[in-house]
């Protein structure tokens, strides 16, 4: 076997306050995160919501320390793999490629080349495929293996998704089961599954796996608890003003304490490391909206980081997609037409999603008249004297 390279892929985050918008400005040019059908939108649109967004999202970071642990957390993933990794006859190197912040993908893929690695196991740190996330990586490294000959060499593999392996799914079960050995009756704790939402016609109208995956999930985790307790799947992290998955997951919290529950156990299903929303999100708001609600006891179960029984997961992984014929970008999931991004409802006066809706057309109209104007030089404003 030639050299081997694993190259890991996950989201980024900002590191320092600084970094969180244009953090935003990548994450919202992305089309797969903000699917439009006029491409010529995406800049613009981007640079508006980064800006509009910016500053709560920075109040964010600054509770969790300013920045997100993610690199730091992924890099010591990283490492851990690769120790595992290595054997006697084969030294395996482990990169880590981010999509929206550094060491970006396109830095991972640079030290990969002067490496001279032949075959790459291509790992997204998603359990579950989502477009949104281990899709839009692949997008991107397959755009890179189009423009780079020099890549067309490297005998790649891609993982689609792995939320089935049976260690990762046993990681899960034994962090869950040592959080609710913390509670005050065990037997009857709520197991309340969080997993990042989608807008829905991701799943209904692109063709996403994301929610059958999560809910795939979720039951393995339950078959491996072997235990009766009762659980629940909820979505956060909505952003805009479309549907995304439901039930939400701060109406999930509110409707359980109605129906009585007093202690829940609360597992993040869709990630790996800690970071904003884990630490933030669950931790904060989310706990916030909990004991207001009446429940007693939020027990949230650490994400698996470094725990030695998920790094063998990952380990079992990339020896069996070694193992394994090749998986290409060609065959992984791909958005099946472009989604609808605003909702369909009727027209309705008054303060409703509709009029937010056009107040955002109409705004998004102005705004492009005004980039026009400024570059072009051109426009009303300029017939009007104004600039
Ligand atoms: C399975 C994981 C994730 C899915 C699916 C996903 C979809 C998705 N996310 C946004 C918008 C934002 N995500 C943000 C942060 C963020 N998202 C994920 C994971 C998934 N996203 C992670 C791991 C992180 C945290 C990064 C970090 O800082 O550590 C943010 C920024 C934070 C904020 O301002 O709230 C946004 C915005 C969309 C629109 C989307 C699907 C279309
Ligand atoms: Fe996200
Ligand atoms: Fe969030």
């Amino acid at each position: 076997m030639g050299r081997v390279g694993v190259l890991l892929l996950n989201l980024g985050g900002p590191e320092r306050p600084q970094d969180v918008r244009p953090f935003l400005y990548n994450l919202f040019s992305d089309p797969e995160i903000l699917r439009l059908p006029a491409p010529w939108l995406q800049a613009p649109l981007a640079w508006l919501i980064s800006t509009l967004r910016f500053q709560k999202s920075r109040k964010n970071y600054q509770k969790i320390g300013g920045g997100s642990p993610l690199r730091q957390i992924t890099e010591a993933q990283a490492l851990a793999l690769q120790r595992r990794l290595q054997t006697q006859e084969q030294s395996i190197k482990v990169y880590v490629g981010m999509r929206y912040w550094h060491p970006f993908t396109q830095e991972a893929i640079s030290q990969i080349k002067r490496d001279n690695i032949e075959r790459l196991v291509i790992l997204p740190l998603y359990p579950q495929f989502s477009i949104s996330t281990s899709g839009s990586s692949f997008r991107e490294l397959e755009r890179l293996w189009q423009e780079d000959p020099q890549l067309q060499d490297i005998q790649y593999t891609v993982v689609p998704s792995w939320y089935h392996n049976p260690t990762y799914i046993r990681a899960m079960a034994a962090l869950i089961e040592k959080t609710m050995a913390q509670v005050d009756d065990p037997q009857n704790v709520h197991v309340f599954f969080s997993a990042h939402g989608v807008p829905v016609s991701y799943v209904e109208e692109a063709g996403d796996p994301y929610q059958r995956e999560i809910e795939g999930c979720a039951q393995l985790i339950m078959q491996a608890l072997k235990r009766s307790n009762p659980y629940t799947l909820a979505y956060q992290s909505r952003v805009g003003p479309v549907e995304w998955l439901q039930p939400y997951t701060n109406e999930a919290i509110q409707e359980l304490a109605d129906q009585g529950t007093k202690e829940l156990v609360v597992v993040p299903i869709s990630f790996v490391s800690e970071h904003i929303e884990t630490l933030e999100e669950i931790d904060i708001e989310y706990r916030e909206v909990a004991l207001e609600a009446g429940i007693k006891t939020f027990a949230r179960v650490p994400a698996p980081d470094t725990d030695p029984v998920f790094i063998q997961a990952l380990e079992e992984i990339v020896t069996q997609s070694l193992e394994e014929p090749p998986t290409f970008f060609s065959e992984t999931v791909r958005p099946q037409k472009s989604v609808k991004l605003y909702p369909q409802e009727r027209w309705t006066w008054g303060i409703t999603t509709s009029a937010e809706v056009w107040n955002g057309r109409l705004a998004m109209l102005g705004l492009v008249a005004v980039l026009v104007e400024v570059w072009m030089g051109l426009g009303p404003f300029h017939l009007l004297g104004f600039m």
